[in-house]
């Protein structure tokens, strides 16, 4: 028998919408997806800065964090990045429960990953923010030599130059990060977040 099926789902007596409710603001997932060097990174700080400076419940998960901790042992192969986006669309999940405003910074080169994620949540809660930049511009800022070392061959399945990036087809948001500044980029999403009523 299947271990899983011993295992029954608990329901929190305090709900979402409780949670939301004091909050005095909704709950989503922002999901930055772009290349790396694309400036997901970045924009998702800045933006929870500007949230929390309004006394907005919110955090960023970070690639690069996630995989030292969570999601350590897990590598670039294209099975890797699925379960490395899973587990992520998973804890994002937890995020929007607690009432939170979550930012994730992940390159999630897949649709089909990127899909499943987004099917985790009531429409609405999840608002996919594609990071788009010419690969030239994110490979001149390359910010911490990763590209440099990919054209090198000493990293391989680096993705734009060894491994695919599927550009998402119907994004909430597109931020041109070659085009807008930090400060229009952040701009743009809460302009975003306050029309459709989530803060
Ligand atoms: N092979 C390869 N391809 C792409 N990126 C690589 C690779 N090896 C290491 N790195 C560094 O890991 C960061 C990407 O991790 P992610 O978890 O966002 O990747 S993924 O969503 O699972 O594709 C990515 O961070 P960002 O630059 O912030 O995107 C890189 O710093
Ligand atoms: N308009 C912009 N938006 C975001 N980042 C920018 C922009 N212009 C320059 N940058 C720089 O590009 C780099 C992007 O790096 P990062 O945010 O770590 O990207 P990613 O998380 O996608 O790898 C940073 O050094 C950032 O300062």
């Amino acid at each position: 028998m299947d271990d899983n099926q011993n295992i029954i789902w608990h329901h929190s007596i305090i709900s979402k919408l409780d949670r939301q409710y004091r909050n005095k603001h909704k709950s989503c997932v922002i999901w930055f997806t772009g290349l790396s060097g694309s400036g997901k990174s970045s924009l998702a700080n800045a933006l929870d800065k500007e949230l929390f400076q309004h006394g907005i419940q919110s955090y960023v998960l970070d690639g690069d964090n996630i995989r030292h901790g969570l999601n350590a042992g897990l590598g670039f192969s294209k099975e890797d990045r699925k379960e490395n986006i899973r587990r992520i669309g998973e804890v994002s999940k937890l995020f929007v429960d607690s009432g939170q405003i979550i930012s994730t910074a992940f390159i999630s080169p897949f649709r089909e990953d990127r899909e499943q994620v987004r099917a985790l949540f009531p429409e609405g809660e999840f608002i996919e923010v594609y990071v788009k930049c010419p690969i030239s511009i994110c490979e001149n800022r390359d910010p911490k030599g990763l590209y440099k070392r990919a054209r090198s061959g000493a990293i391989r399945e680096f993705t734009g130059i060894s491994s695919p990036y599927e550009e998402p087809i119907n994004p909430e948001l597109i931020i041109e990060t070659d085009t807008m500044s930090i400060p229009q980029s952040v701009t743009k999403i809460i302009n975003f977040l306050k029309n459709k009523n989530i803060i």
